[in-house]
């Protein structure tokens, strides 16, 4: 595999990748070095994007749904097929891994995922319908769902290929173009999806990929000709987003971070909710947005709860993420692997235990000394008032509270901010419907965590975000309603 360069991304891609055939390298978030130089887009690039994607806009936006999703569907077909002996889902997984450190295992059920993503929505382009309304006089209404035009997608760097997929096909389907600017951390992945779409019969400018950070992003949410911003990333930034968007009063899909709580109640399936814990805490180093960090356990379970989670995080595979054998890659940077060590030292300093892991790790193979690694960490004693509990860690640290009663349990896990995800474990069917429409949360888990099927909308409440992402409900946040009315009499005036 070829690493995607400028020439074979229409239209703006200014990546300068001194890259190398296929692993014949590794990753920088594993072995500590640069991967790749990349030129920011400034003022010039963003507005050609933007022009690409709105000349775009008038041939696809044009086409049927069905035409629409023909072209979605060979992009799907190609994610999944071989070519010439090498899988195209395979190729995308381990440069994944090489943009993100996160483990190939996991690199590919997300590949996997954003293809699927591609395909739900495919199916959803030719379902796109308004209504018919009948009114006085044999007069009728009708609606047109239309696209918005022109949608930029801003990422984080914690599912890079996942999320260029999650905003990029619900887009398509409804007939808009796209302008996606990846995080600066992880930039590669999304160039891929670039090349797959064009090979897919995307007409030339549709789906965009500009390089950049701060300044690139703030370019495109004030671009005039943006119709739409679908951000992922911190509140701070969001705030920021809407700001910029509200200027020209344009709509935002903000899905922002998390500080979830997941309840374990005494008469939980204690494997099952052991699973769901780690589930919640340890996919992809910690650094999802949805994770359950503050784990409530109820008080006449704690210990077996403890020593058992514990058990299983210390059996965690840390190392290569090349190889099948690793359950935890490497953190994205080495500012974030030491913001996250520095959370648990302010842990301990607050009073909390730490029960396992919280240190940085070297790997035994020479090759990864420098390499962002560190070890699951699971944190007891720990209190609603520590940083550990209230701020969102983003990192491989679950903070474990035990508590007595459901109604206490209930308002400790509300009393946040935040609002993306929470989840409860218990056999009590009642308790598990009563728990879950009390918490306040978007995106909640009964007796699982952590699991995001693309039929199902994700997205947050309070300050966790706006809109959702997947699900039929997204074709809301992608098109807009006409209404048509037509007159059948005579206009009946006042004058
Ligand atoms: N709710 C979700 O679905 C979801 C998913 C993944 C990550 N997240 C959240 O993302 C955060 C981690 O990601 P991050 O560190 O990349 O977030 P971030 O907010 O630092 O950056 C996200 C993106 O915004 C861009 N950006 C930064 N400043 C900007 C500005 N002023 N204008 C326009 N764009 C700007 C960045 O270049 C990057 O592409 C966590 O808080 C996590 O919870 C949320
Ligand atoms: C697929 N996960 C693990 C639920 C991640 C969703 C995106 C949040 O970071």
């Amino acid at each position: 595999m070829t690493v995607p360069n400028g020439n074979c991304v229409q239209p703006v891609v200014f990546m300068k990748v001194c890259l190398l055939g296929r692993l014949s390298y590794l990753p920088f978030h594993v072995v500590g070095r640069v991967l790749c130089q990349l030129e920011p887009c400034g003022g010039v690039e963003v507005d050609q994007a933007v022009k690409a994607a709105k000349l775009a806009f008038g041939y696809w936006s044009k086409m049927s749904g069905m035409e629409r999703a023909r072209v979605m569907i060979e992009a799907a077909h190609i994610i999944e097929v071989s070519h010439e002996s090498s899988n195209i889902l395979d190729c995308i997984s381990e440069m994944e891994v090489v943009n993100n450190g996160k483990s190939i295992t996991e690199a590919r059920l997300d590949v996997d995922s954003a293809r699927v993503c591609i395909e739900y929505y495919a199916g959803l382009a030719s379902t796109l319908a308004g209504q018919h309304v009948q009114l006085p006089g044999g007069s009728f209404a009708y609606t047109r769902r239309e696209p918005l035009g022109v949608c930029v997608g801003i990422g984080a760097w914690n599912y890079p290929f996942q999320i260029v997929a999650w905003k990029s096909a619900p887009a398509l389907a409804c007939g808009n173009s796209m302008v996606f600017k990846p995080s600066p951390v992880t930039p590669v992945t999304a160039v891929m999806l670039a090349e797959i779409y064009a090979k897919a019969g995307v007409p030339e400018g549709l789906f965009n990929v500009v390089q950049g950070g701060q300044e690139t992003g703030s370019l495109l949410c004030q671009h005039p000709d943006v119709a739409k911003v679908s951000f992922t990333g911190s509140v701070p930034t969001g705030r920021k987003i809407m700001e910029m968007a509200s200027k020209g009063v344009k709509p935002v899909t903000l899905e922002l971070g998390g500080k979830s709580p997941l309840l374990i109640f005494k008469d939980s399936d204690l494997e099952n909710a052991v699973r769901g814990a780690l589930m919640a805490n340890f996919l992809s180093q910690g650094q999802v947005c949805s994770n359950g960090t503050r784990v409530f356990v109820q008080k006449d379970i704690l210990p077996e709860f403890v020593k058992e989670v514990v058990k299983r995080t210390q059996a965690i595979e840390i190392g290569d993420p090349l190889l099948e054998s690793t359950r935890m890659g490497a953190l994205v940077s080495r500012p974030h692997l030491d913001k996250v060590l520095s959370f648990v030292d302010r842990a301990k300093k607050e009073g909390a235990t730490v029960l396992c892991g919280g240190e940085s790790y070297v790997p035994s193979d020479p090759k990864l000394r420098g390499g962002y690694y560190m070890t699951p960490c699971i944190l007891g004693n720990c209190t609603d008032d520590m940083t550990c509990v209230k701020e969102e860690i983003f990192g491989p640290v679950m903070s474990v509270l035990p508590f007595e009663t459901e109604d206490e349990v209930l308002q400790r896990a509300n009393d946040t901010s935040l609002g993306l995800a929470a989840g409860v474990f218990t056999r009590d069917v009642r308790r598990a419907h009563r728990v879950v429409e009390h918490l306040k949360a978007g995106s909640c888990f009964i007796n699982n965590y952590n699991i995001t099927p693309v039929e199902v909308p994700f997205g947050g409440f309070k300050m966790s975000g706006i809109g959702r992402e997947n699900g039929q409900v997204t074709i809301e946040f992608y098109s807009q309603l006409k209404t048509v009315f037509v007159e059948m009499g005579d206009v009946d005036s006042l004058f």
